[in-house]
């Protein structure tokens, strides 16, 4: 089997492939591809290509509905980095509180003079800022990432708002029972002095859903005179037309972003930092080592796990002589279909598993049969199957 990497993958996640793994440059001779942030969205894909892991959290990058049209496998590494964007996060807090970029590369403009301590004294107070004890931080989007940030500004003496429609049952037992629940997100506009944000990029028209540029003149009109934003999240959640103008009167007083772009690059009151919130050693180590191990329970035993396009599934390690999995449309009749297929040609079915996401199904089915060439031939032609592979 082969894989190839879109991105630098850590090699602790890629010695998890045994032997049967080879790595290609070549697109098209992968069964699976390992990605991080690169654009896929313009890319082909060939028939061999079976599943694709992000080795991280936001897919925005890989075209899902396409993926799941070719039966291709989407995969993500839910909460591996998260630890690593906290931290950032709270680095960001700190400085946008407290002039620390101003002030480090103030002292690089004097530091060739004689005297520096005594100039560093007497200059340091244009760099005066505030602390983040006391304050208010609202958090939208609670999940690997936000529940990590709302418990450490809590523990760092922040009063912290949380807001979240969907949160799943995993943060809501993980969320401090300090973190003040809210309803709307107008309740983290109106109340707080700093806002982060940690939802995925979702362009939807029903507004509650929708996450594209939520931060825009409406909802900074709402929020506290000298506010500051930070996004860590994708930077089409924030407007940047709208963000200027605001840091430009002071509505907002800065602007964190982990993703700098042709405007916020060069807009005042930005801190720009170049997307480095999972670009630890321990976040890179954890997506690719996770991101494999699925990879591998998919490819060996067809199992899925933490994917974004079809549904989870769990079928164990096959111990009959086959299995077959297939990738479907959700439709009426097709296990019987499949079912009629095998039992037209006298094969029994030892064990099935199936399971639905929404448009997409998948079946995995166990065999007493080894050589199910005919069988898949058959399954294949049904209407409404995407993929069909011999896993066993
Ligand atoms: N800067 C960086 O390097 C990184 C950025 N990210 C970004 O951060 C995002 C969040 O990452 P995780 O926390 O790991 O993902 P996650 O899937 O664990 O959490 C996302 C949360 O957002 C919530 N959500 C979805 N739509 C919402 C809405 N309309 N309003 C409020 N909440 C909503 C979900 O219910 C979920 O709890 C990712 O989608 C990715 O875009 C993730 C990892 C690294
Ligand atoms: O791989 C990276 O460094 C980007 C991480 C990220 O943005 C994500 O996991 O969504």
């Amino acid at each position: 089997m082969k894989y190839k990497c879109l991105n630098p993958i850590a090699e602790v996640g890629l010695n998890i492939f045994t032997e049967q793994y080879e790595k290609t440059d070549d697109m098209n001779q992968a069964d699976i591809v390992l990605v991080r942030s690169a654009a896929m969205h313009e890319m082909e894909f060939t028939d061999n290509l079976k599943a694709i892991a992000r080795a991280g959290a936001g897919v925005n990058n890989i075209p899902l509905d396409k993926c799941a049209e070719q039966g291709i496998v989407v995969f993500n590494t839910p909460g591996a980095n998260a630890n690593g964007v906290k931290e950032l996060v709270i680095a960001g807090l700190v400085m946008a509180s407290r002039d620390i970029v101003g002030g480090v590369n103030w002292v690089q403009t004097i530091k060739d003079e004689t005297g520096v301590g005594k100039l560093v004294e007497k200059g340091k107070g244009q760099f005066a800022g505030k602390e983040i004890e006391g304050k208010k931080l609202g958090v939208i989007g609670l999940g690997a990432i936000g529940v990590l940030v709302a418990n450490a500004a809590n523990r760092l003496g922040m009063e912290v708002y949380g807001y979240d429609p969907f949160i799943s049952v995993d943060s809501a037992w993980n969320l401090s029972r300090d973190i003040i629940h809210v309803k709307s997100r107008d309740d983290i506009y109106k109340n707080c002095d700093y806002i982060t944000v940690h939802t995925p990029l979702v362009e939807h028209e029903d507004p509650n859903i929708n996450t594209k540029e939520m931060i825009n003149s409406d909802s900074i009109a709402k929020m506290k005179d000298g506010v500051i934003i930070l996004n860590f999240a994708r930077d089409l959640l924030v407007k940047d037309d709208d963000i200027a103008v605001a840091l430009k009167s002071g509505k907002v007083a800065k602007y964190v972003t982990d993703f700098p772009n042709d405007k916020t690059a060069n807009m005042e009151g930005v801190i720009a930092i170049p997307h480095l919130g999972a670009s630890t050693e321990e976040s890179e180590d954890n997506c690719a080592m996770m991101a494999v191990k699925q990879l591998r329970d998919y490819m060996e035993n067809g199992n899925i796990r933490n994917s974004v396009n079809y549904p989870n599934c769990d079928a164990g390690v096959c111990t009959t002589a086959g299995r077959i999995a297939i990738l479907h449309r959700n439709i009426p009749n097709m296990l019987s279909q499949f079912t009629g297929a095998f039992s037209a040609l006298d094969i029994n079915i030892s064990d099935m598993v199936n399971k639905s996401r929404g448009e997409y199904a998948y079946t995995v089915i166990d065999v007493e049969a080894s050589d199910n060439t005919e069988v898949v031939a058959k399954l294949t032609g049904i209407k409404g199957v995407l993929k069909v592979r011999v896993v066993k």
